[in-house]
């Protein structure tokens, strides 16, 4: 018992020791070498969150870890499985030497004082990582004023370098007990639509009004919050199957780099649903339903046949017959909410797109503007669209047969997809131009 307390007490006293040669050591090395150290939790650039900063440090640091192989320590794949993501270690430290100017990263990790347990809902508790960044004096001036902002840029474009969109789609809600419990409403997969603007086959004066109606859009932060208005913008894209709806969305998700959610309003089980899925979107995206008439006329057919059973005094409107629970419930005011209602002010960056084959048979509420604030007509083929499959397909920009094909497609319809199809697989020599016009 005696050697036991006595051994308690060496420990003890060799715990107390060593810390004092810490300090001691510490306070010696800080007089003959004066350093600053910057922590890195609540840092916020002129222009950056405090998330946004520090996932541009982490990328950064990340990208070091790449140059020195040694100091892998954390290792995780992205979701394209092809892109190697590395990152520091926890207590892990890399020294960078910036042309004679040496400073230290180190990372690390705030050890909670009691031990909690997080049952909420909604943001996760603070991240506990954090990044100490160590330098002389006399390298105040350097690091304050350009270093950490080339960190924050460089970092940013590392970050978006790295990142692949992500094409979400929602999972089916009808016939789920309310009460059902589920991690997301939606799944993704990297998005892999390599549609751009450049290539999209659509007149030239056209393609530059979206994207500088896009560009506008993404910049305008501090505007849309002057007018106290959800930073939102709504495009109603229409036209005959095969003019590039669904090709304009993925080159404006690619042009912005924002995330698909791919809405399917049929697997949406009521306006619940549908406004717990758009509170479960992020920032940064584009909400697409395509088809939308295909859905309204749904709800016209369903509304006409409720009438007209009450009208013919089948039915009193207190015993109109239930929808199945096999069918979506979603309705049109409800999906004019989820557009612009108080739902949409919950995040911000967010486009919302609309596709229909019929645009006429739209409900006039639903093309409003401001609600739907551009309307963009995908129309056949022209000549002036040709000329840029021809490029796409073939990498031609003239031909013989060019001024037939001018004229066959002035007197025929044919989609930009038909025409598409046409090209692929010929060479600049073999192109069938009476197989352009056959498909009109
Ligand atoms: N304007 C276009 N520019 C470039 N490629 C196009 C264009 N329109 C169609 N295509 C080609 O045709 C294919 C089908 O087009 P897309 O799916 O974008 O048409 P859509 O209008 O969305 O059709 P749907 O109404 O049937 O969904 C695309 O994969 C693309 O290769």
């Amino acid at each position: 018992m005696e050697r036991l307390e006595s051994f308690g007490k060496l420990a003890e006293w060799g715990s107390s020791a060593l810390s004092i040669i810490f300090r001691v050591s510490t306070y010696v090395w800080r007089r003959i070498y004066p350093y600053i150290e910057i922590t890195f939790t609540e840092y916020a650039g002129e222009h950056l969150k405090r998330s946004e900063a520090y996932a541009a440090i982490d990328a950064y640091l990340g990208d070091l870890c790449r140059d020195t192989a040694f100091r892998i320590r954390a290792m995780t794949s992205n979701e394209g499985g092809d892109n190697v993501v590395f990152s520091m270690d926890d207590n892990e430290e890399i020294v960078v030497d910036l042309d004679g100017v040496k400073v230290w990263w180190l990372a690390s990790k705030a050890v909670p004082r009691v031990t909690s347990i997080y049952l909420g809902r909604g943001a996760p508790p603070e991240d506990p990582r954090y990044y100490r960044l160590a330098f002389h004096h006399r390298h105040r001036d350097f690091v304050v004023g350009h270093y950490i902002s080339f960190v924050l840029s460089k970092g940013k474009q590392i970050a978006a370098d790295q990142r692949k969109n992500k094409l979400y789609t929602n999972k089916s809600t009808i016939g789920c007990h309310p009460y059902e419990l589920r991690e997301t409403l939606w799944s993704h997969v990297p998005f892999e639509h390599r549609a751009k603007f450049e290539t999209l086959a659509m007149e030239e004066n056209k393609k530059r009004g979206i994207v500088e109606d896009l560009d506008r859009f993404r910049s305008n932060r501090d505007y849309y919050r002057k007018l106290g208005k959800p930073w939102k913008r709504g495009y109603l894209l229409y036209g005959p199957p095969g003019t590039g709806k669904s090709t304009m969305i993925a080159a404006m998700a690619n042009h912005l780099d924002y995330d698909i959610y791919d809405l399917e309003l049929t697997s949406v089980k009521d306006n619940t649903d549908m406004r717990k899925l758009l509170i479960e979107t992020k920032d940064k995206c584009i909400i697409v339903i395509e088809d939308v008439d295909y859905m309204l006329d749904l709800w016209n057919r369903r509304k006409k046949l409720i009438e007209a059973q009450i009208g013919a005094g089948k039915v009193k409107a207190a015993l109109v017959p239930k929808v199945s629970d096999e069918e979506s419930k979603v309705t049109l005011p409800g999906l004019l909410n989820f557009i612009d209602g108080l739902w949409t002010s919950c995040g911000g960056e967010r486009i919302i797109v609309l596709t229909t084959n019929n645009y006429e048979s739209l409900d006039p509420a639903l093309k409003r503007r401001g609600r739907m604030d551009i309307h963009v007509e995908m129309s056949y083929c022209s000549y002036e669209a040709f000329k840029i499959l021809a490029k796409n397909y073939l990498n031609i920009d003239g031909h013989q047969l060019f001024r037939k094909i001018k004229r066959l497609l002035a007197e025929n319809e044919v989609t930009p997809a038909e025409v598409a199809e046409a090209l692929m697989h010929k060479s600049g020599d073999d192109v069938d131009t009476q197989e352009v016009a056959d498909r009109a």
